[in-house]
């Protein structure tokens, strides 16, 4: 099923075109990179997905089963908490349990569960009660993936979200997207420089060329 359609985009900054005529589907259940070299518009073509910006021209269509309440974004430099950062890392990670009106989204028992749950796949249990401004780069990353996936998202959206981690690191990160798209037909689009490295994980990669053609890769 496609979950989102986009069709002809073109978009820039101050007249100048970054995106030309880019058209592509993005189909429920699939793990998406998007990648290309630095200033290519990888994080444009994602804010534009997110309905942050709006094209100049062209669509971009979600299918009408698809509740735009159920997407969850990390960008790129997520974990730039400085050090004097006042939350614990298990409050931060909470405070995704948490609608935009303030409503829990689960019962109190289930969301200590699910938040305990995603904690401990992060790696983060052991530092639960840890300030945030006191952890290292990779594990801020990995507090704002968790404060995502606690929200449960159909489409998860991450800009560079293995920048900082360790290879074992990466590794458990992508097997568990994998997993999560296989076994729970969630949908995730990342942008990474790491193509090599994820390319066994991936249904797909949309290479952004950034020059006056965009190309689009399937593998
Ligand atoms: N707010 C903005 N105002 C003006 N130009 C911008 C703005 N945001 C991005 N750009 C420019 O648009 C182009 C694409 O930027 P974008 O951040 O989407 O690229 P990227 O592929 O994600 O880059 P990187 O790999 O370095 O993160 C770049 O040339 C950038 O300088």
């Amino acid at each position: 099923m496609i979950l989102c359609s986009l069709r002809d985009i073109v978009f820039g900054y101050e007249n100048e075109p970054v995106i030309r005529n880019v058209s592509v589907d993005i189909h429920a259940g699939e793990f998406i990179a998007v990648s290309g070299p630095n200033g290519a518009a990888k994080t444009t073509l994602l804010k534009l997905i997110l309905g942050l910006i709006k094209p100049w021209s062209g669509s971009i269509q979600f299918t009408p089963e698809f509740s735009g309440s159920s997407v969850a974004y990390v960008p790129q430099q997520a974990s730039s908490f400085n050090s004097g950062f006042p939350s614990k890392v298990i409050e931060l990670v909470r405070s995704g349990c948490y609608t935009e009106l303030g409503l829990f989204r689960l019962f109190h028992r289930e969301q200590h569960a699910l938040v305990e749950e995603i904690l401990r796949e992060v790696g983060l249990w052991e530092l639960r009660n840890r300030k945030i401004g006191e952890l290292s780069g990779g594990q801020k990353q990995r507090a704002c993936i968790a404060r995502a996936m606690v929200q449960q998202p159909d489409l998860l959206v991450l800009d560079e979200p293995v920048t900082g981690m360790d290879a074992a690191s990466r590794v458990r990160f992508y097997e568990w997207m994998r997993n999560l798209v296989k076994t729970q037909g969630k949908t995730v689009i990342m942008v990474t420089h790491g193509l090599d490295e994820a390319r066994d994980y991936l249904d797909r990669v949309i290479y952004l060329e950034g020059k006056e053609e965009t190309d689009h890769v399937s593998i």
